[in-house]
């Protein structure tokens, strides 16, 4: 049985999470962290990780980037792995992470979705199949709660696509201050928020009178709980510092 320290328990994947886990004999959450440290919840929740008394295996961390520092120095103070799923840091934050995997098992993953990440996977082919023909455009699209933009799921797939293309393609993430036309080596990214939409990420390679589109939908925030738990319990028998991914998982 693993015990999970669970931070951001009282938002929406925090409830999933919570909802998960309750189904699983596995794991159990034995705390949590939230800067509503007065809703309700049927274990501790503090709003500060260092004041967490209980024994932890793991910690599942679907908060705000402001979250970090905390999570880290309680991590690096009782050497207790992280999964974390949460978005929207600044490059000095992402930066920080990959600093502290050199001294604690950190799982890091914009998407917990096994979907997303084949469709990573499948971009980056078609990226080296045809990116330097076709114009390569990323929309995605998120329920109206959502604080970050672009998320960091269209990031992650900018990335890997850019990978395959040997690094040197530009995103542009905003076409409406600027007149020009588009250069070959951009990859546009826009955001939709609006409603209940869970998240939808398409990639389109438009070139001259053809359009391939590679696209994912999450019809549930489920499939991010799951993955994110299957991670936790994954990393709480990692001993040895690193940077670990969802391919480590595959
Ligand atoms: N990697 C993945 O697969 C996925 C990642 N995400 C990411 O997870 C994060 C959370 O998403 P979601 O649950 O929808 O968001 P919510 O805003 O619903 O939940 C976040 C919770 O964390 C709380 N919180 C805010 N700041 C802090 C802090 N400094 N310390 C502790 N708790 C804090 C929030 O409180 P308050 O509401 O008062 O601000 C809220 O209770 C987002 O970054 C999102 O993009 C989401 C889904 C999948
Ligand atoms: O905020 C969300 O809801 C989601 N955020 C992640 C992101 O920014 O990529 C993952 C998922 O699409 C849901």
């Amino acid at each position: 049985m693993k015990d999970i320290l669970l931070c951001g328990c009282q938002g929406k994947m925090g409830h999933v999470v919570r909802a998960c886990v309750a189904e699983r004999e596995d794991c159990r959450i034995v705390a949590g962290v939230d800067v509503n440290a007065d809703a309700q919840a049927d274990f501790p929740v503090y709003q500060n990780a260092m004041d967490c008394g209980e024994k932890v295996d793991v910690i599942i961390d679907y908060s705000h980037p402001n979250s970090l520092d905390g999570l880290l120095e309680y991590s690096f103070a009782k050497n207790v792995p992280i999964v974390l799923a949460t978005t929207g840091y600044h490059p000095d934050q992402i930066q920080k992470i990959e600093e502290a995997a050199k001294k604690i098992p950190i799982f890091f993953s914009f998407n917990m979705s096994l979907g997303i990440n084949l469709l990573a996977e499948l971009a980056k082919k078609a990226a080296a199949f045809l990116g330097d023909q076709f114009d390569i455009e990323i929309v995605e699209k998120h329920h109206n709660r959502k604080v970050d933009a672009p998320s960091g799921t269209a990031l992650m797939l900018a990335d890997a696509i850019n990978e395959a293309m040997d690094n040197k393609e530009v995103y542009v993430y905003d076409r409406h201050s600027v007149r020009k036309k588009r250069e070959k080596n951009e990859i546009g990214i826009s955001s939709i928020r609006g409603g209940t939409i869970v998240g939808e990420h398409e990639v389109i390679f438009a070139g001259h009178d053809e359009i391939i589109t590679l696209g994912h939908t999450a019809m549930s925030r489920e499939i991010f709980a799951v993955g994110s738990i299957n991670a936790a319990i994954f990393m709480s028998n990692q001993q040895k510092p690193g940077l670990y991914r969802m391919s480590d998982l595959l």
